[in-house]
């Protein structure tokens, strides 16, 4: 197995960016509305300070101010009311992003290429898909709008300021000069500490995703404290990166504001020297020094808006990695057959012929130059030691894995002219490890057969010997399953009862290795030996009851399939198979 992936890949600052705006491009039509609707409410703001100098000098000159209030009136309207209907588009728009990207992730999940999201960190995966989705949310949304409207205001509040005093504007604007350059030296560095906090975060998820699945064995061995140092490590880290990153951008805002504080002050001295000098008017010094204030809120827009967009970048960057796994199959992918039905009833079910795969070309090949032919009914069992290539096989039949080199047939077609639904609808699978789904005993069932009566569903628990113990619980078939609802046995009889409603043309079952007790055994025993009257059933065998009694036994050997026979027959001439068995012997207590 390869090592999961971890996101700590190193950024490439170009490509981050593209990948951000290729997440912003879907919207850019409601973003573009929310901008305008930002910059509209900015120039409606802006004329407030400018009306209030004219209020002020109409009270002077003793002339009627109704016109200018109304005004201010209007300004005010036509500000709140921008604002109102950007906070809406954007709130929705911003929804809708995170909505899009966890469909877009849930999918990439749930029809990507099986190793490849087995090959990664789950609790990282969906970190990736709850924390980072918000954070990319406010940078598409509001991050970017805050910048243009913020921008607008710095544009808008410059014009104003230099039609009352272009001496004061250009003195203001040298020391907001001084100021960005502080504040875009240190932003940059509060951007990296948020992303490596967000990869901590990630980090933080997988560890405890682990943690919560190996509870008993970390109890057992008495490793909490190493196991959630772990875990605290990772929190740790975030934590530490969260205050870096919140130390420098507080610092950043407090000489933004603390600057433009003492810059308004001095302001307000020279302007009343120039009043004093009568080069202005006292409005006038009164609507500059009010834009002078203002002048922060768009400055500090503009450092928030750039950590929003750090953020965003940093989680873009995140969620494109987990993007970054294939689909098993493109969206279109049409059947180059119209039927699987069987064409003749003298073709294989199934057919491997001079199969080779690999999981990943770099670790070499664990099957190689395979040919195994189902029939359409009858019990092959599939034997040979760990890491023969046994699970990789039935890897290969259910299309988790492709062929390198060779071809898998359906029915005599084969697997490149069926489409994975096509090839997966003839099959059920037990799993070694009993796959619990989320939910009650009835989403377990339903799930193989959507459309399945409570008598079906009751039906295939008898025939698992399960009817009474699920009768026994609470809600009976309307149980959650949590934890310990089910014994192990009674999660393998369940995984079992699911794959029989499933009616399939081929069942694979890979054997519990662990001690399983009577009725457990009895249910996988009967529900071979009824499945393969009419149907094939493909085992990994892990118990000689099971072996002696399959039709046909594949003895597989690194990859290879060794020989080939029934039980007597490999006995009597294979001795990795007699190996095998009196292992099995022993281990089965016989
Ligand atoms: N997801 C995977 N990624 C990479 N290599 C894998 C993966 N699964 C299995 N392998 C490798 O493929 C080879 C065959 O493994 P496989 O699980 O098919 O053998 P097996 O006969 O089923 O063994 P066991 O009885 O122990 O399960 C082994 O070398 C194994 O390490």
């Amino acid at each position: 197995m390869s090592n999961p992936k971890t996101s700590a890949t190193p950024a490439n600052p170009e490509r981050t960016w593209r990948t951000f705006l290729s997440f912003m491009r879907p919207y850019r039509a409601m973003i573009s509305v929310g901008a305008v609707l930002g910059v509209i409410a900015t120039v409606a703001n802006l004329w407030f300070p400018r009306l209030t100098e004219y209020v002020i000098d109409a009270l002077a000159t003793g002339r009627s101010t109704t016109g200018y209030l109304v005004a201010a009136g209007i300004v005010t309207l036509v500000g709140l009311a921008g604002l109102l209907g950007q906070f809406i588009v954007l709130g929705r728009t911003g929804e809708t992003v995170v909505f899009d990207v966890r469909a877009a992730l849930v999918k990439r999940i749930l029809r990507g290429s099986v190793p490849e999201v087995l090959s990664r960190s789950s609790g990282d995966l969906v970190s990736r898909a709850t924390a980072d989705a918000p954070l990319l949310q406010l940078a598409v949304s509001t991050g970017f709008v805050s910048f243009v409207t913020a921008i607008a205001g710095v544009i808008g509040t410059i014009v104003f300021m230099g039609v009352i005093d272009g001496v004061m504007l250009g003195i203001t604007l040298a020391a907001v000069a001084v100021l960005a350059v502080f504040m875009g030296l240190l932003m940059p560095r509060a951007g990296r500490e948020r992303a490596l906090a967000q990869d901590a975060v990630g980090a933080l998820g997988g560890e405890l995703d682990g943690t919560i699945k190996a509870l008993r064995t970390i109890k057992s061995l008495g490793a909490e404290d190493s196991r959630g140092q772990a875990a605290l490590d990772s929190a740790h880290k975030a934590r530490k990166h969260g205050i870096a990153a919140m130390v420098t951008e507080t610092l950043a805002f407090e000489i933004g504001l603390g600057g433009m504080a003492i810059v308004t002050v001095v302001m307000l001295g020279f302007g009343a020297w120039r009043v004093s000098e009568g080069h202005l008017s006292i409005a006038a010094l009164v609507a500059f020094i009010m834009y002078a204030m203002n002048f922060t809120m768009p400055l500090m827009e503009v450092a928030s808006g750039f950590q929003t967009i750090q953020q965003g970048l940093a989680a873009s960057k995140r969620i494109a990695e987990a993007e970054e796994i294939p689909f098993e199959e493109s969206d279109d992918a049409a059947p180059a057959t119209s039927s699987t039905a069987p064409a003749r009833g003298d073709v294989p079910i199934l057919e491997l012929r001079g199969v080779t795969a690999a999981y990943n070309p770099r670790d070499g090949d664990v099957v190689t130059g395979l040919d195994l032919t189902i029939p359409r009914t009858g019990h092959v069992a599939l034997v040979g030691p760990s890491g023969a290539g046994k699970t990789s096989t039935m890897s290969l039949l259910l299309r988790f894995l492709a062929p390198r080199a060779g071809q898998i047939l359906l029915d005599g077609v084969s697997y490149d002219d069926l489409t994975f639904a096509q090839v997966r609808e003839r099959f059920a699978y037990v799993e070694q490890e009993p796959t619990v789904l989320p939910g009650t005993v009835r989403d377990n069932l339903v799930a193989a057969k959507p459309d399945a009566t409570d008598a079906e569903l009751h039906d295939v628990l008898a025939a698992v010997h399960l009817d009474s113990d699920v009768a026994s619980l609470p809600d009976g078939l309307d149980t959650t399953l949590i934890g310990a609802t089910m014994t192990g046995g009674g999660r393998q009889r369940l995984a079992l009862a699911r794959a029989l409603l499933r009616n399939p043309d081929v069942l694979l079952l890979d054997e519990p290795t662990s001690q399983i007790a009577g009725s457990t055994e009895d249910a996988i025993h009967e529900a071979i030996a009824a499945t393969a009257a009419h149907r094939a059933v493909v085992t990994i065998a892990h118990r000689e009851e099971t072996v002696r009694h399959a039709d046909t036994i594949v003895v597989m050997e690194a990859g290879r399939v060794r020989a080939t026979g029934t039980h007597a027959e490999l006995l009597a001439t294979d001795a990795l198979y007699q190996e095998l068995m009196s292992n099995l012997r022993i281990n089965d207590g016989a």
